[in-house]
Order: structure tokens, then sequence, then C-alpha cells
């Protein structure tokens, strides 16, 4: 069965919509009307937070943070400026975006149970400066916002539709994001952070981003909700019950999906209203937290996924609904780029000098120097642990290192960031091939930034013209089919050559790859090592630890030979075979073999 077109699929959006809009028109009744406009607020705040949390995959526990910054912040202005709250609201989100900007710096080496805490202790330290600050904002005692001054007739019309406007906005800008090379740089950190800086992405821009957006929508709707209780207490504002229930809403409904915070947002909200309403006396609070958290960490362990994406695989099931393949573009990929362009041939592309790494007291890397000419094939080659993973580590910048210098392309990058160096042109694959799970394939291909522009996170996911070009790519590889495929249904040699693929679309002038024909068929490792030859080519500088010595004899003009941190021989694979230092260290008593005596 062919899938239905959008608009068919999207059918239920205006429905939805129309029906939201006339509600309060056709029903006076102001106790559902109160339950939509919390149903509304808590969906913003679902939807805010899954941009940080569902894209990105960083989970955060202070959001009520900023639903109290925003509130706080139209309170003060309404109450001792006189400023509508409705123009407050405004500059709550202002104050918000600047508090998460701040926030996202501090927070910005932190990650998993880290950022959890960091984000917790700081809406606690919130509400601990709003208690004491009592000038400003009332401390213990609140803070009483004007009342409402339109005619009792229009009930709480003026707090449901500016609220109902602002979850459309949020939902449109996450839809926007999702769209995005922002919402694809977010996915690919979510999948493999340290992946995603070494293709180039400054991961710390997307993260602040998206924190910043999702903080300012949180903060307007603090804003709209200070006035709709007309009261700021600051043990409610900055109450941890607010950031459960809004986790809880994305989990339930589909972290990562653009409707499943909406959707648990209106399964969790009436829920939460009937506890609030229904439990009363002094230990209400605690059993509300007992009861949301007995839920979140239920929804955790027996429905990871979520609501929504289980109803859409029943769906697929049901109906078969699938992506369905592009045709293939039959044309040759792009040859040329910044290799060539700079006479690579002639020019050293990798210089290293001096590097050192120790875990410990093991010497993992020590003293080494390297040299590499572009359009040259060289090998790394050593026995087990002698340091050659290390050693592509500290050049590319995934372990640091204060001992030595390390020059790519003329530019010194031993103080450089991983997104700086993949920028000047170093890109590595792993021993291991690690694709973005969450990802296409073809998506997969255009992740990798050359360089940053802000301009370039607001294009589309994938344009035309690289789809055109990855297209291109796989067809070369053989893998056009899979195009719109999750990497994890291809075969391990599939995906080396995809890892390969990606890191090319970097326009590197050095490659660095980490054993790329371990574990693959012959025929995989014939294609592999015709795609390293196209790159000598082109000009690209390759460096290549492999330990099949007839699959580097066959490539290298020379090689480097690793044992305990340290460079213990430099040739051809002949020459270096012959040395008794290497035979001793690599070889040991076995002969060199044949295929290593001739190499291209
Ligand atoms: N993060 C780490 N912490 C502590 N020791 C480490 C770490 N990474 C590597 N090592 C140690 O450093 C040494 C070099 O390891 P490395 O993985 O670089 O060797 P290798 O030559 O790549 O080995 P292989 O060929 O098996 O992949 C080993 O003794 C290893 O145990």
């Amino acid at each position: 069965m062919t899938a239905k077109p959008a608009w068919i699929r999207h059918a239920w959006i205006p429905v939805a919509l129309a029906a939201l809009l006339c509600f309060p028109l056709v029903s006076g009744d102001i106790y559902y009307q109160n339950l939509l406009i919390m149903t509304f607020l808590l969906a913003i705040g679902a939807s805010g937070w899954n941009i940080m949390g569902g894209y990105a995959g960083y989970l955060s526990l202070g959001n009520s943070a900023f639903i109290g910054l925003g509130a706080y912040t139209t309170g003060i202005l309404a109450a001792k400026a006189d400023i509508s709250p409705f123009a407050g609201c405004l500059v709550g989100g202002l104050v918000c975006a600047v508090g998460a900007a701040l926030l996202s710096l501090v927070t910005r080496r932190t990650r998993g149970m880290y950022f959890v805490i960091v984000t917790f202790a700081t809406m606690q330290l919130l509400g601990v400066v709003a208690t004491t600050w009592s000038g400003l904002t009332g401390g213990s005692q609140g803070l009483a916002l004007p009342l409402p001054a339109w005619s009792l007739s229009f009930q709480d019309w003026p707090f449901y539709y500016p609220m109902l406007g602002l979850l459309v906005v949020t939902v449109a800008v996450s839809a926007w994001v999702r769209r995005s090379k922002l919402g694809l740089g977010l996915f690919a950190i979510r999948d493999d952070e340290d992946k995603a800086a070494g293709l180039g992405l400054r991961t710390a821009v997307y993260k602040a981003i998206a924190f910043v957006l999702g903080g300012t929508f949180l903060g307007i709707a603090g804003g709209i909700y200070a006035y709709y209780v007309t009261f700021l207490n600051t043990a409610a504002v900055f109450d941890i019950i607010t950031s459960v229930l809004i986790v809880l809403a994305v989990l339930l409904g589909g972290r990562g999906t653009l409707w499943g915070p909406v959707l648990g947002a209106f399964i969790v909200a009436p829920i939460s209203n009937f506890t609030s309403t229904g439990l009363g006396g002094a230990d209400a609070g605690a059993i509300r937290l007992l009861l949301f958290g007995g839920l979140l960490g239920a929804v955790a362990i027996f429905l990871p996924r979520g609501v929504l994406p289980v109803i859409e695989s029943w769906f697929r099931r049901l109906f078969g609904r699938g992506a369905g393949h592009a045709p293939p573009i039959v044309s040759r990929s792009p040859v040329g780029g910044r290799a060539a362009d700079r006479g690579a041939e002639t020019s050293e592309v990798l210089v290293v000098r001096g590097l050192r790494k120790s875990f410990g007291g093991l010497r993992a890397v020590d003293g080494v120097d390297l040299d590499l000419a572009g359009a040259r094939i060289t090998g790394l080659i050593g026995p087990n642990g002698s340091g050659k993973t290390t050693l592509f580590n500290v050049i590319d910048g995934t372990v640091p290192s204060r001992d030595g210098t390390i020059t790519v392309g003329g530019r010194r990058l031993e103080r450089t960031g991983r997104p700086g160096r993949a920028h000047a042109g170093l890109a590595r694959t792993y021993q291991l091939p690690r694709l973005f799970a969450g990802l296409t394939v073809v998506e997969n291909l255009v992740v990798p930034e050359r360089r940053f522009a802000f301009g370039r996170l607001w294009t589309k996911r994938v344009t035309a013209a690289e789809r055109e070009r990855a297209l291109a790519v796989l067809d070369d590889l053989g893998l056009a089919a899979h195009a719109d495929d999750s990497p994890a249904g291809l075969s391990y040699g599939q995906r080396k050559l995809v890892e390969l693929a990606q890191v090319l679309w970097l326009d590197p002038v050095l490659v660095m790859l980490d054993e790329p024909a371990a574990g693959i068929s012959p025929a995989l490792s014939a294609r592999l090592a015709d795609l390293v030859r196209s790159l000598r080519r082109r000009g690209v500088g390759v460096l290549l630890v492999e330990h099949d010595l007839a699959f580097l004899s066959g490539l290298c003009e020379q090689v480097y030979v690793m044992s305990r941190g340290a460079i213990i021989a430099h040739g051809s694979v002949a020459e270096v075979s012959a040395e008794q230092a290497v035979v001793d260290a690599y070889l040991g008593d076995s002969p060199v073999p044949a295929a290593a005596e001739g190499h291209a």
C-alpha cells in the first residue's frame, strides 16, 4: 500500500485546532477552560523541553526554573512598574533566553547525570534567591499581580487564547527545528556527541540554541501563568513537581517526536489536576511527587519509546506504510576538493612532533614524530596495545595531550577543539564504525560540517543538492538502494564504507583510517582499497592503521611501526619488515608475508 499524501496524514491538525479554538465559545464551562489552560502550559513546557531533552538527548530536571523566572519577571514588572503582564511575559521569555544561554555556558562540558544535577541545582538556587530577595519578589509572603480588568463575560479567554497561540508557535518552532540542519545536528549529538564534534559540528552551539529555544517558551508561558494565578509563591513556582510533569509528558507521549510531548501533556495534565484537587492535607505535595515520580520511573522502564512511536509502529505494521526509496542518480561522485586545490601532493599534510600521552604510569604515546605528505598513503602498524589508536585520538583531539605539536595542512592544531580540527581538514574513521543510528544513510553522509555558519543551521535538513550528491556517492559504493534506510540495517562492511564516505564529506586534506579492512569481506575490502587510492589521486593524505600487511603492502608508500608508544621504524613495508627491531616487536618469529615484499 502506498503512503497517503502528507495533507491527508496531517488533516487532523486543523480539525483539532479548530475544536480548541471553538471550545470556549460553545462551552461556558470554566472548569474545562482552566484545565485546558494548564494542559497548554504543560504542552508548551514539554515541547520546549523536548528540543533539548528529546532531540539532543540532554535530560534536565530544572525546567520549572524557567517557568519561575518568566513568572517572577512578569509579576515584578506588573506589580512594581505597572507593565501589562502580556508585555511582561515577553520580557520574561527574554530573561529566560539569557538565563538559558548562561546555563548552557556553565553546562558546556556536562553530560548525563551531571547535566541533570546541575539543572536541578539551578532551579533550587533560583528558588532560594527568589525567597531571600524579598524586597523584589515578596519572599515567602508571595507576590500579588494586579487582577485582570476585563469583563467577567470574557471568562478566561484572555489567558486561554494566548496560551493556545504560544503552544502553536512552540510546536511550529519545534517542527521547524526537526526539519533544519540544527535538528539534524541535535539528533546526531543525541546518538554520538563525540563523533558529531569530530565531524565538525560545534556541538556546544547546537546545544545552547536548543536550550535557549526551550527556555524562552517556558519563560513566556510562565509569564502568562503568573497573570492567570495572580499570586506567586516561590515554593509553588519553583516546585520540582512541575519539572517532573514536563518530563513525564514527554516520555509518555514519545521523546524526540514532534507531537508526543503534546499528547503526553493532554494525558498528564488531567491526572495532575485530579490529584491536586482530590488530594488534601499537609502530605498532598509529597504524595503527588511520589505518584508522578513513580509514574515517570514506570514509563521509563515499561514504555521507553512512549505512546506515539508505539501507535505509529502499529499503524505501519497494519497498513505497511514505508518511507519509499528515491530512484538512484547515476553519476560519479565529485573529485577534486581542497586537498587538490592546495596542491597537497607537494606539501606536508601532517607534521607531528614530540607527541606524548600517558594514562597514569603507562606511556601510551611516547614522543612520536610523523611526517605525511599529501597524495600519499602511509601505514601505521604495531602489535596490540602499542598505542596506535591513542595516537589517532590525540591527533584528532578525542584525547587531550599537553606535550607535542600537531600541524595539519600548515595549521597548528594541538590547542584546537575537535570541530576546529575537522574544519582544518582532519577526518578519521573508527575501528568499529560509528554511524548515527537515528539518522538515515543519506543524513549520515551529509551531517559533517566543513565550517561553522549560523545561517547554515536554519537551512533544510538535507538540501536537494546535498541529496543528489549523497546519492551519487552511495551509487558509487553500490549502496544507493539503502539511502533512506537506517544504517542499523547495513552489514558491518557496508557501515565501514558509509563511514568513510561520511568523513570524505568534510573534503579533508588528511584522512586517518583505523583498521578499515578488519572484519570485512574480500570484495568490500577491494572496494575500500579502491576508495583509498582515489583519495591519493585527489591529493588527500591517508594515515592507515592496519594489521593486514597484505592489504597495507598493496596500498602504502611508507609505514611507521609503533611499539610501546614509540615509533621504532619507518620506511617501505619491505624495508621495515626486514628490520630486526620490528621483527622482535611486531612480527615475532613469523616470516614476513609474501605480499609485503612488493607494494604499489
Ligand atoms: N583511556 C585509557 N585509559 C587507560 N589506558 C588506556 C586508555 N586508552 C588506551 N589505554 C592503554 O594504552 C595502551 C595503548 O592502547 P591503544 O588502544 O592505543 O593500542 P593499539 O595499538 O591501538 O591497540 P590495538 O591494535 O589492539 O587496537 C594500551 O595499553 C591500552 O590499554
